[in-house]
């Protein structure tokens, strides 16, 4: 592994040199345009040239170094990185001239090949500007004459069409990335470590935690799971509302209700209903307001009684959250905005002494880069802070004293506006470096009532989330009783399999959507048994899992035995078929890298699930005679079925699926 490292680490640095490199030859070249007699145009030329070879010395080494991680027993490389390189070097060899990356995607038919290189058009495009004529197919013919060397992953390329290059994989490269799977475990993709915060679930004391909240509990917490399988170091923050001038009407109506709340605890256990109790009389009674008002900056400069009964509004909140984490499976660190509140009193002075704040009718606002979109009020006229004064605090903190690379938040789209007012008053600031820190706001849509209105139970109010989770369990224990399970499983496992279903279902509905549209919450859908569904995909697991217990022996009790002993082939079409799409795993992993929606992770499940069902309807993994005893199992079957199962489990794990032995 460490020589694997070192070998990546070493091409990156190749690589960041050739993309310099290309950049200096193209700005020679540009030189070319020069008249005759510029004496610099010489030089220009010379220096050309020397560039030009030494990005051929790079290059070679380059391909030096991929042959070493290709024949690695790693088994695990993304093929259209594989790929990409090299085509990319035959594009540069055949056209020097041009300086295009090739384009490698998943062809659409199995008759365009399992992978195509599209870039002859662009290839040809560029050539026309540099005025030489060639045609698609022609520079597609260049190129593929330029690949005559073997490459691994590859059995042959063929040209169609306009000038596409079909690629077909080679199987024997398929046996043995497998075979490898079954020998090592599927290999993490190898990218750089990052310190990752994740700003999820988030919501807010004293208020309802709704489906949105439930959104990005699931979305974060899935992007979380992905980011830590990749080894990055991450921290899950929730970032819960518990400050702001509401608090000062609640101690306020706390302070009536239950006067010895300093000793003894308050059995408030309906918060929302105390919140709404105490709003009607902070809008009807005007010496009310007035105290509210005081217990805010009370509470704000920390006096104790103030504090406690903050503290005890806040337990009450959490104790509600913390059953809905504990259900889903879901870890969260609590840093809530009063995290933020000496933080958020330095960086006002800080922003104030810059010159980046402005009054605007009392309030001090900020613009962002090019005074684009609309301002953050970071100090409103009666003094108070906002929600964009905590999460100014909160990015600063985040990059400065966390010293994270990455800031992610997952919140629904609305406030796709107020992150990137954030980001962007950030970089004028010089707290966020684009050349240093990543930063992504994660946003979804609404959640939808199966009516296409917004998501209400029938009387009209916010869906409970515990109601909402309880009625998924009952649905679930309905679905396993309609197909006879209670009578096939032990109570243990029918409660096991029941929550498996229930929150399964939940979280891979809501996953399996884009996350950018709005999405329509339906039991029904999400419990249906065919299509893209949690229970479809829970089923093929636990079926996939049993075969190889049916097939007893070594098969099932030393599968290690079995996978040493046996040369996996791939003969039949289904076979290659359903490898193929397993081979995809980290290109799957890396595209989630970029865009951070998890759907193409259940589309990817979910293709490898019908692609077993295929195979598992055209082969035979074990033969029966007619009184039901085995007289054959094909081992390399049965472990393409295990290695099926390997990829599938660490799907699930990333989606927060728990599947179950027996369901
Ligand atoms: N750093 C942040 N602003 N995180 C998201 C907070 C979400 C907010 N509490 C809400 O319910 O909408």
């Amino acid at each position: 592994m460490a020589d694997f490292d070192s070998a990546t680490k070493c091409i990156r640095n190749i690589e960041k040199e050739i993309l310099l490199l290309q950049s200096e030859v193209l700005k020679t070249r540009e030189g070319l345009g020069l008249e005759d007699d510029n004496v610099e145009l010489k030089k220009l030329m010379e220096e050309n040239t020397r560039l030009k070879h030494r990005l051929e010395i790079v290059q070679s080494a380059i391909v030096q170094e991929g042959g070493s991680i290709a024949s690695s027993d790693s088994g695990n490389q993304s093929i259209v990185g594989e790929l990409q390189q090299v085509f990319t070097e035959a594009i540069q060899k055949a056209f020097p001239s041009v300086l295009v990356e090739a384009v490698i995607t998943i062809s659409s038919s199995p008759k365009f090949g399992d992978y195509q290189c599209n870039s002859a058009m662009q290839i040809a495009q560029h050539l026309k500007q540099l005025s030489v004529k060639s045609s698609p197919r022609e520079v597609a013919q260049k190129l593929v004459a330029e690949l005559q060397k073997p490459i691994p992953c590859v059995d042959r390329l063929e040209i169609a069409g306009a000038g596409y290059v079909n690629i077909f994989l080679s199987r024997s490269y398929g046996e043995q990335r497998i075979m490898s799977i079954l020998r090592h475990g599927i290999v993490v993709p190898l990218i750089e470590k990052k310190r990752v915060i994740v700003d999820f679930s988030s919501p807010n004391v004293a208020k309802e935690m709704h489906v949105g909240h439930l959104r990005s509990t699931i979305i974060g917490d899935s992007i979380c799971r992905f980011l830590e399988y990749l080894g990055h170091d991450v921290l899950r923050i929730n970032h819960i509302g518990d400050w702001g001038t509401q608090f000062g009407m609640l101690i306020a109506h706390l302070q009536d209700r239950f006067p010895n709340f300093q000793t003894e605890s308050p059995p408030i256990s309906d918060l929302q209903a105390f919140y709404k109790e105490s709003k009607v009389r902070f809008d009807s009674d005007e010496v009310f307001k007035k105290r509210a008002y005081e217990c805010v900056v009370k509470l704000q400069s920390g006096e104790l009684s103030y504090l406690k009964a903050w503290n005890l509004i806040c337990d009450v909140s959490r104790k509600e959250f913390q059953t809905i984490y504990n259900r889903l499976d879901v870890k969260l660190v609590e840093r809530g905005e009063s995290f933020y509140q000496s933080r958020m009193e330095k960086i006002v002075e800080e922003l104030k002494q810059d010159g980046f704040l402005e009054e605007d009718e009392g309030r001090l606002i900020m613009w962002g880069e090019n005074r684009a979109g609309i301002p953050l009020t970071i100090v409103k006229s009666d003094g108070g802070f906002t929600y964009d004064t905590s999460d100014m605090a909160a990015i600063k903190q985040r990059l400065q004293e966390e010293k994270a690379d990455w800031l992610i938040y997952v919140t629904d789209a609305g406030q796709a506006t107020h992150f990137q007012t954030i980001f962007s008053c950030a970089k004028r600031a010089k707290i966020l470096q684009e050349s240093k820190h990543r930063v992504d706001h994660v946003g979804f849509g609404v959640v939808l009532g199966e009516d296409g209105k917004k998501f209400k139970t029938r009387s009209g109010d916010t869906v409970k989330l515990t109601e909402l989770l309880n009625e998924g369990l009952r649905r679930a224990m309905e679905k396993l009783v309609q197909k006879e399970r209670n009578l096939v499983l032990t109570q243990e496992e029918l409660v096991a399999a029941q929550e498996s279903v229930a929150y399964g279902c939940i979280k891979y509905a809501d996953l399996s959507h884009n996350r950018n549209n709005e999405y329509v919450f339906s039991f029904d859908k999400m419990l249906e048994d065919k299509g893209n569904t949690a229970v479809y995909l829970l089923y093929a697991y636990t079926r996939i899992r049993s075969i190889a217990r049916k097939c007893g022996g070594d098969f099932a009790n030393d599968m290690q035995k079995v996978i040493d002993s046996t040369v996996i082939k791939l003969d039949h079409e289904k076979e290659w078929k359903l490898a193929k799409v397993l081979l995809r795993f980290t290109d799957v992993m890396l595209l989630i890298m970029k865009n951070l929606s998890l759907h193409h992770l259940c589309e990817f499940v979910y293709e490898i699930c019908t692609a077993f069902s295929e195979f598992y309807d055209s082969c035979y993994c074990i033969e029966k005679n007619k009184q039901g005893e085995i007289i054959t199992v094909y081992p390399s079957r049965v472990l393409l079925c295990e290695a099926t199962s390997k990829v599938l489990e660490k799907c699930f794990d990333i989606l927060g699926l728990k599947p179950v032995h027996k369901i």
